[in-house]
């Protein structure tokens, strides 16, 4: 039992939120209670408070949760760190290994585990064949100590040969970890102090009350405040809502001009656009002359925008009340069709495939020759990628228009007859009532520029800003005025699926020459299958969504998982067959599992084969589908873009159905460029569907994989 004064601060520590994922939820809920309680009176709930006897740190404290549960916090003066919970026995070993030290150069509260444990592993294997040179050997004492080593896990930093011996190293915390995952990627000391937050940190001694407060300490420690704990009693809180990394944190709050955000998959992109929605939406809220202004949250599909809108709605309901919501959140499109609607538009927005739309197209090459060595598929493509894309409406545009990347090279004559093309189908589609996303998008954008509305937005953020074609760029870019915290975009060019690209500065947004706002670290898939997703990608050169290229230097994960596994089937049926063997082995009341197909029609295939051996899956297909709850989905890789499953399974990925055959057709492309467009976005819509996978990654085939799309990248 512990004396508690009646100023107790509580805190706690994403391991502890971590472990309380782990436990059951009645546990959790218990456990909420009670902090509740005890940051209500401290002075009653003293005898909670247990001293851990044993251990290495006097200040470790276990607190009854109920029977077969403790919590573990650490105790010094008025600060209580929540820190873990367990079964009673667990939660007093892990209490027991470990002492809190409060570090001057993270300015943060680090926690050193004791190893001298029988059962712990050795970090570094003992028997070294050969000596190799020390993976940090470029770098002095001093620097390594200024990205967050501590002085005494030097020798055990000295002695590391290779990569993946970093995260296998129990001392090393996860603050040294990421620094030294992020030197050995490549990183400089200082893209890795301005990573973990160093960047402009004072260099003085700090007491164990500051470094709970401290920016860094963010990343692991929140304060907690009555409004908390509410909330934390009211709602199960995954660790994202509660704690941000430094750098996500930095890009999250403060003022800012245009920023765009980039980052590989799972690296928290939508996080930090959630939390940087909340930022924006409560600096409205406290200022009463901003009454009716508002912050849109908008991205390219619909179900992405349902299913940020409803974790929104859990990390700040306040901010998304019926009555007077200032977040908003709607995909650009449904966006588009509705503001045009209120102003009485009066063409038809038509998405995809469009019988009208065809009969036009089909019409227009009865009347016009196609110029010669050009084909249908071309003056289509032109269409799309050239004149509707950039906007054209005049013949003298077109004469003069850029089609960088775009394989075939047009002289003058040939503008000239395509254009005499184009200019048909515009006018048939006038005729027909019909318009493009593009033209609506133009039609919004004329709107506004007439300059007779104002829009209740003061802040625009875009998720999966890669899929926005540059028409919907300008359109944003005009929808918000040209000042402070105007737009903040995120994507991945990794992750372009759709046959659209823009570039910000050509579109008039100018992020350029600002400091590189990147995410690295992935805080959903572990190592291995991020580099596996990542090798799909090799040899791919992608954009950075500006004017320039990206690179993958410095992405990594700290997690550690099985290797993907590649299961070779001789057959369908074989393959299918594999498929239930492998489910299985799942435990499906607690896991999640995503199975990823190209087309709907294999999805619907697989369907049907388990149904046939009583597996009964959900098919994911609407924005309402639950992707959340434990058991087995299906799904178009497609479909799984901004979801995530504890294991996934990518079916039907040999050479005979991946690419699909129409992609060999003579006729199916106007020319190589155009191809390989198409390959590129294929090569990507693997990428995406692999690192929808935390823990467990499965890749079915029959016979081997396409030579023609991997390239003997991946095995
Ligand atoms: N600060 C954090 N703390 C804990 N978990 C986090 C944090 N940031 C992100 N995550 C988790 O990492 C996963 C990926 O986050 P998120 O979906 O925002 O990434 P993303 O970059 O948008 O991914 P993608 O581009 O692949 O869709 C989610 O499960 C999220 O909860």
């Amino acid at each position: 039992m512990t004396n508690l004064s009646e100023t107790l601060n509580l805190s706690i520590d994403i391991s502890c939120n971590l472990a309380l994922e782990k436990v059951p939820a009645s546990v959790r809920k218990q456990f909420w209670k009670l902090v509740q309680k005890m940051h209500a009176h401290p002075e009653a709930n003293g005898n909670n408070l247990e001293r851990v006897k044993g251990g290495s740190d006097k200040r470790m404290r276990s607190i009854r949760i109920d029977q077969g549960y403790r919590a573990i916090a650490l105790q010094e003066g008025d600060d209580l760190l929540l820190v873990h919970v367990d079964e009673h026995d667990k939660a007093y070993a892990w209490a027991e290994r470990r002492r809190a030290l409060v570090d001057d150069i993270t300015r943060s509260v680090r926690f050193v585990v004791a190893v001298s444990e029988e059962t712990e592993a050795p970090a570094i294997p003992p028997v070294k064949q050969e000596p190799r040179p020390g993976l940090f050997d470029a770098w002095t004492d001093d620097e390594l100590i200024s990205v967050g080593v501590l002085m005494d896990h030097l020798p055990t930093v000295r002695a590391i040969v290779d990569e993946d011996t970093i995260t296998a190293a129990p001392e090393l915390d996860e603050v040294a970890q990421l620094s030294l995952t992020g030197l050995a990627a490549g990183l400089t000391l200082d893209e890795v102090r301005d990573e973990i937050g160093l960047a402009d940190a004072p260099t003085t001694t700090v007491t164990f009350s500051e470094a709970l407060r401290s920016n860094i300490a963010q990343r692991r420690i929140r304060v907690l405040d009555d409004k908390d704990l509410e909330a934390f009693v009211e709602r199960d809180m995954a660790a994202w809502r509660i704690f941000l990394h430094p750098m996500q944190r930095r890009l999250a709050e403060g003022r800012k001009s245009t920023t765009l955000v980039r980052g590989g998959a799972g690296t928290g992109k939508t996080v930090v656009a959630m939390h940087r929605a909340r930022w924006l939406a409560d600096q409205i809220r406290k200022d009463s002359s901003r009454k009716g202004r508002k912050v849109l949250v908008t991205t390219f599909t619909r179900n992405l925008a349902s299913d940020i809108r409803e974790n929104l709605r859990n990390l700040c309901p306040e901010n998304l009340s019926k009555a007077g919501p200032v977040i908003e959140v709607m995909n650009l499109d449904a966006w588009v069709s509705e503001f045009l609607r209120a102003r009485n538009f009066e063409k038809t927005i038509v998405f995809g495939d469009h019988k009208t739309l065809k009969a036009i197209w089909d019409e227009a090459f009865d009347r016009f020759p196609v110029p010669e060595g050009l084909s249908r598929a071309f003056v289509m493509d032109e269409w799309r990628q050239i004149i509707q894309a950039q906007g054209l409406e005049q013949k003298n545009e077109y004469f003069r228009a850029q089609r960088i990347g775009r394989g075939s090279p047009l002289s003058r004559q040939m503008r000239k007859e395509l254009w005499a093309i184009y200019e048909y189908v515009r006018a048939r589609m006038v005729e027909e009532g019909l318009a493009e996303p593009d033209d609506g998008y133009r039609a919004v954008r004329a709107i506004l520029d007439a300059g007779s509305i104002t829009l209740p937005f003061d802040h625009i953020i875009v998720d999966e800003t890669q899929d926005m074609g540059e028409q919907a760029i300008r359109l944003l870019r005009a929808m918000v005025p040209e000042r402070e915290n105007d737009l903040f975009l995120v994507g991945d060019a990794h992750q372009r699926i759709y046959p659209r690209k823009a570039s910000m500065a050509a579109c008039g947004v100018n992020v350029r020459g600002r400091r590189s706002n990147i995410l690295r670290i992935n805080y959903r898939t572990t190592e291995e299958i991020r580099r596996w997703a990542v090798s799909v990608m090799t040899r791919q050169v992608v954009d950075d969504m500006n004017e320039s290229t990206e690179s993958a230097k410095g992405y990594r994960s700290l997690m550690h998982g099985p290797e993907p596994l590649v299961a070779e089937a001789v057959s369908k049926s074989d393959e299918l067959a594999q498929l239930v063997e492998w489910l299985k082995t799942i435990d499906l009341e607690t896991c999640t599992v995503g199975i990823c197909t190209h087309t709907r029609r294999q999805r619907d295939l697989i369907n049907d084969h388990l149904a046939s051996q009583a597996i009964k899956p959900e098919i994911l297909e609407r924005e309402s589908d639950d992707s959340y709850h434990s058991g087995i989905k299906l799904l178009t890789m497609h479909r799984s873009k901004g979801l995530e499953f504890d294991a996934v399974c990518l079916m039907f990925l040999g050479a005979q159905d991946f690419p699909p055959h129409w992609l060999f057709m003579s006729d199916a492309f106007p020319d190589d460029a155009a191809r390989e467009d198409e390959l590129q976005r294929l090569r990507s819509l693997i990428h995406v569907a692999a690192t929808r996978a935390r823990g467990v990654l499965r890749v079915s085939l029959t016979g081997h994989f396409s030579k023609e799309l991997f390239d003997g990248t991946i095995t």
